[in-house]
């Protein structure tokens, strides 16, 4: 029953880096966002604007909860947010559970999120200016949550390949 979590900023790769990890090692994944889309048949967009951040976030909760008790091996890839919220930080510490924060610099997210914005209600409406802004203070105010996971691999300059390896390192 083991879980291995893949935790980071919006753009770190998680949902990316979890897919291609799923086929290496041939453990499931399922992305955490997918999943609270599919348990109220919303999108995320659509659950921010019509039921607001509180309610999306007990959602989660829910559905990380839901995940860790199942009874399969799974790679969960979290939303950007996960951590920092109704102490699923301390979720990460489990005994069945391997955390991984995929650790990314302000530059990178910023490259990775300026064409990637629109599915991401908390980015979707900023510009490049407000967005380096927000992402460095955001990041900032995120990074005690993330850091709690017990383990970490930098991303920066590493490609999806690099990345997976370094994570099926650190499961071996
Ligand atoms: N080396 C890399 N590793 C991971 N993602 C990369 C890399 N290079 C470019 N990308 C792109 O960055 C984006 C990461 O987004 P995503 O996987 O959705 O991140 P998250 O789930 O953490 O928000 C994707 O569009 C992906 O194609
Ligand atoms: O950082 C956040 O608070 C969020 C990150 C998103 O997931 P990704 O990190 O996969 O973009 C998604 O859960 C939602 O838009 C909120
Ligand atoms: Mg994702």
């Amino acid at each position: 029953m083991k879980k291995i979590v893949l935790l980071g900023y919006m753009g770190c790769g998680k949902s990316t880096i979890a897919n291609k990890l799923s086929k290496n090692i041939e453990i499931p994944f399922v992305d955490l966002d997918i999943k609270i889309e599919e348990k109220v048949n919303l999108s995320i967009n659509d659950i921010f604007e019509k039921h607001g951040e509180i309610y999306f976030r007990k959602l989660e909760h829910e559905v990380f909860i839901e995940l860790l008790n199942s009874p399969d091996n799974l790679i969960i890839g979290l939303g950007g947010g996960t951590p920092c919220y109704a102490n699923n930080h301390e979720l990460l510490k489990g005994d069945n559970v391997v955390s991984v924060y995929l650790k990314a610099s302000i530059e990178t997210l910023f490259n990775r999120l300026a064409h990637n914005k629109s599915k991401r209600p908390l980015i979707a409406d900023k510009s490049d200016e407000e967005m380096k802004e927000f992402i460095a203070k955001h990041l900032f105010d995120r990074s005690f949550y993330y850091n709690q996971a017990q383990h970490k691999v930098i991303v920066d300059d590493k490609t999806i390949e690099q990345t997976v390896m370094d994570i099926v390192a650190i499961l071996a």
